[in-house]
């Protein structure tokens, strides 16, 4: 077993491997005068034997990418859908928006833009985005999982190694749990302390556990801060004289799940500055 360790300071990267038994240096891709401010640990299981420094180093570059990449892909196109389909519903109920709309005026006024501060006191906009996430997980079926042992739940038998897929979608849709499963309709929040952070099983566009979502937090404060500067800067309407009941909201159904068509709307600005 080795360890990765990366360090980066100002814009020097450095990636270091070390032996695990005794934490002893192996060997690193950047100078020694590298001084860390900020590193993190990741284990790597090496299987490989490595003939020499230049490989290794190469096997370590690419890991390094890989985990940006992925972190960079989980982020973006899941926070881009979420709030492109929260828009759209916004633009299809033109009475949630006038009502998102009212309370970021009292809470901002149309003077300014909204800021990261004030999201804590934007209710409504909390009860419109977890409306959105509860009709369009971006991933539907979260990330596959499999079992380390066998074990059951719910009366179901789960044997070792089952590769389990979690329907967020359906979930997020079952009328046994929710009334009227198709309306948008944030109000059904009100007065319930269902939340989108994993602790409510009826509603978990993150995933839920250990292996659940890293990135809620920011995702969520991005998703919010969007919308609602989106909603507040700009009246949206539709082209072409279309009606807001006959906007296309086809999805593209894969492992992401994003509008399958671009919505296409036409913003006008609506703040006094
Ligand atoms: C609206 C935005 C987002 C949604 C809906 C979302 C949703 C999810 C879901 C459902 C999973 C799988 C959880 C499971 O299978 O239990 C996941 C995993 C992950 N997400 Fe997100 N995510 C979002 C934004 C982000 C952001 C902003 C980041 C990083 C900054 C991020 C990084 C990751 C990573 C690294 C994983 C894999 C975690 C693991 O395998 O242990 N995500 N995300």
């Amino acid at each position: 077993m080795f360890y990765l360790k990366m360090e980066t300071e100002s814009r020097t990267l450095s990636m270091s491997c070390w032996d695990s038994s005794d934490r002893k240096k192996l060997t690193s891709t950047a100078s020694n005068e590298t001084r860390s401010k900020q590193s993190s640990w990741y284990s790597y299981v090496s299987h490989h034997v490595f003939l020499d420094e230049q490989s290794f180093l190469a096997e370590l570059i690419e890991i390094y990418t890989r985990l940006l990449q992925d972190m960079l892909a989980a982020a973006m196109d899941s926070s881009a859908a979420t709030i492109d389909w929260t828009l759209a519903e916004l633009i299809r109920h033109p009475r949630v928006t006038k009502k998102l709309q009212t309370e970021i005026e009292s809470v901002v006024g149309m003077k300014r833009m909204v800021e990261e501060s004030d999201l804590e006191k934007l209710e409504y906009l909390n009860m419109v985005t977890k409306e959105s996430f509860r009709l369009h997980p971006v991933a539907p079926l979260l990330v596959p999982h499999a079992a380390r042992e066998d074990c059951t739940v719910n009366g179901f038998h789960i044997p070792k190694d089952a590769r389990i897929l979690i329907n967020a979608w359906a979930i997020g849709r079952g009328r046994r749990v929710w009334t009227d499963a198709d309306k948008f309709y944030p109000e059904r929040f009100v007065g319930t302390d269902i939340d989108v952070r994993g602790q409510n099983f009826q509603l978990i566009p993150f995933g839920s556990g250990r292996r659940g979502c890293p990135g809620m937090q920011l995702a969520l404060t991005m998703v919010h801060l969007v919308v609602a500067q989106l909603v507040h800067c700009f009246d949206w309407d539709l082209p072409d004289e279309m009606l807001p009941t006959e906007l296309d909201m086809a999805e593209d159904f894969g492992l992401v799940c994003p509008r399958a068509n671009n919505l296409l709307a036409i913003p006008t600005w609506r703040l006094d500055t």
